[in-house]
């Protein structure tokens, strides 16, 4: 069994080679035309080498007794020609109605090819990969003798013309109390008329069909589980709720079924399921087949939905992994029935949504930017159009006097009020950290002895220094004499320990703020670890507050000011990438 890698824990990163399933990198082949009984082909369009991966075999992952139903339904039906593959514990790959092009993989006793079994991301997969080289044109085809005995096919007729064509396909000779599961009799054979007995495969030419396969193909956990007719065998791999849900609401081509399910589909429609479980659900909503449908979607908000997740999308625009999600979005707004009106209404609590479209106007990605500008063009007026230019161009120079500069500019959240442009993210009082846990409030006065007098140093370190985070200290300038007050009274243990309790948090901010910068697989990895984390942050609490401590034991101040800051946040990184690079 081979393994193929996760970009998302393996060293090599995005980088990595050995990850042809998820990214299929398929061989460039191509159908062949029947000639004779066998029926299709599949052929490569360029020169293999050995070794090559042709592509993953992929279809409806069954278990045996529907395997058994099927088969019967297939021969009843009259299908010449079968598709199952066995993978492992009883399932097998059934690519009849659904799969790749690999289902055409004709069999040989002298194949070119060979099945291989991979695990990928946990699941089981089958590839199909260059036994030898192969030159452009040539049929490319495998012994089906174990892997396509589930077909039953060990008492088939072959018809791959080698010469040491073992005569009939599968793993045994067959026995002469067997039923002959050959499909065509020796004389329909002889009179064998491809353009009659073989029907153009229909999962191919039919649009509809391969929509919904380039719908199920955007999945990379479930490449082999393509929609599942069957509920069950589908469970049976570890459906998500969203997949379940999708397969309630969906037909089985993925059209979804009524505008009640509208809502249902709505329900589950945030940014907090997987990029693939959106893609999932994006897609049902740019296949909706009739206006009332879209108008449906609409009048749930659809609009407001996908505001609040593109804004999440871009967000996250460093990270170009989210850009297909955020481009469909803007599909899906274009798709829709809209109107100046209903984009005029739309909004969600932070702004309207034409403003939010706006800003995507000079989104970084060309094309994220002139799909919005399509949209923009279409529905809303210029005079709107101006004018909301305006008023973001304002917003946008009062933030940069407010300071957004002081902090990393290339880092830091999204604002959210749609104006495209990232603003560095302040340390904010009430922020909750992840999973350092609520940053401690001042602890109540301490009855008791009486208090000594405040020490010097305690007067001479103004605590708006220690208590304000940088970005916001020239602004409030009020509420940092208000708390200059209260310190004076206070005994200076508290102020210490209040100052260190900011202190602390105004690192575990930078440190947050940094860690929110990396990229998403590293921050994953690290974020998974909370105890590694938690040493982490203690060590720098040491580090850091040590030197911080004793100057303020010595009669000096504890400040949070500029240089301390990027000390922590060079620490802070060169931590992560140690960790990271560790791990
Ligand atoms: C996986 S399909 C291959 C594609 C198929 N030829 C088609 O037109 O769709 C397997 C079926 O192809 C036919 N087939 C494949 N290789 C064959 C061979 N060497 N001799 C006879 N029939 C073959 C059999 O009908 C078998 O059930």
């Amino acid at each position: 069994m081979f393994v193929e890698c996760d970009p998302k824990w393996c060293a090599c990163g995005e980088q990595c080679e050995n990850t042809r399933f998820q990214r299929r990198k398929y061989a460039d082949v191509s159908l062949m035309p029947p000639t004779g009984p066998k029926g299709y082909g599949l052929r490569t369009n360029v020169d293999l080498a050995k070794g090559d991966f042709v592509m993953e075999y992929v279809g409806e992952v069954i278990d045996e007794e529907e395997h058994a139903r099927r088969k019967v339904e297939y021969r009843e039906g009259g299908r010449r020609h079968f598709y199952f593959m066995s993978i492992a514990n009883g399932e097998l790959i059934d690519a009849t109605k659904k799969g790749n092009l690999s289902r055409f993989l004709n069999h040989s006793c002298e194949p070119n090819c060979e099945t291989q079994k991979w695990q990928v991301n946990g699941e089981l997969c089958i590839g199909v990969f260059a036994l030898k080289d192969v030159k452009a044109g040539g049929e490319l085809t495998f012994d089906y003798h174990f892997e396509n005995d589930a077909q039953q096919t060990s008492t088939l007729k072959c018809l791959c013309g080698e010469p040491n064509c073992r005569g009939f396909i599968g793993s045994k000779a067959p026995q002469a109390n067997q039923v002959n599961l050959e499909p065509e009799s020796s004389s329909s054979l002889t009179n064998y008329n491809p353009a009659r007995d073989e029907p153009a495969p229909e999962f191919i030419v039919s649009k509809h069909v391969e929509d919904e396969f380039s719908h199920i193909q955007s999945s990379s956990s479930n490449r082999r589980r393509l929609s599942s007719s069957t509920k069950v065998h589908a469970a049976v791999r570890g459906q998500t709720e969203v997949e379940r849900i999708l397969d309630e609401v969906t037909t089985r081509t993925g059209v979804l079924k009524s505008e009640d399910n509208a809502l249902d589909l709505l329900r589950i429609m945030h940014s907090n399921h997987s990029q693939f479980e959106i893609g999932l659900m994006f897609d049902v909503v740019l296949r909706l087949p009739t206006r009332s449908l879209r108008e449906a979607f609409i009048r749930h908000n659809i609009l407001g939905k996908l505001q609040v997740m593109m804004n999440r999308f871009r967000t996250e625009e460093d990270d170009k992994k989210y850009l297909p999600l955020l481009r469909k979005a803007l599909d899906i707004t274009a798709s829709l029935p809209l109107s100046k009106e209903r984009i005029s209404k739309a909004k969600t609590a932070k702004c309207d949504f034409a403003t939010f479209l706006i800003g995507l106007v000079d989104h970084t990605d060309a094309m994220v930017a002139s799909k919005a500008q399509g949209i923009c063009d279409k529905h809303l007026s210029s005079e709107l159009h101006k004018e909301l230019s305006k008023k973001q161009e304002q917003e946008r120079s009062r933030r940069a006097s407010y300071g957004e500069k002081r902090w990393s500019s290339n880092d830091g959240n999204n604002n959210g009020d749609g104006n495209g442009k990232k603003r560095a993210k302040r340390p904010r009082e009430d922020y909750n950290y992840p999973f350092f846990g609520n940053r401690p409030g001042p602890p109540p006065p301490r009855p008791g002895p009486p208090r000594p007098p405040p020490r010097p140093a305690a007067d001479a370190n103004p605590p708006a220094s220690t208590s304000n985070p940088p970005a916001s200290a020239s602004n409030d300038k009020a509420s940092a004499h208000k708390r200059t007050k209260n310190f004076k009274d206070m005994d200076p243990n508290y102020v210490w320990k209040d100052a260190c309790d900011r202190f602390k948090a105004v690192v575990r901010e930078v440190i947050d703020h940094r860690v929110k910068g990396l990229a998403k697989h590293k921050v994953k990895a690290l974020y998974k670890d909370k105890k590694k984390m938690e040493t982490i942050i203690n060590k720098l609490f040491r580090r850091v507050l040590e030197k911080e401590v004793q100057k303020f034991e010595k009669g000096g101040k504890i400040t949070v000011h500029k240089d301390l800051v990027s000390k922590v946040d060079k620490y802070t990184r060169a931590h992560l990438k140690n960790y990271d690079s560790s791990s």
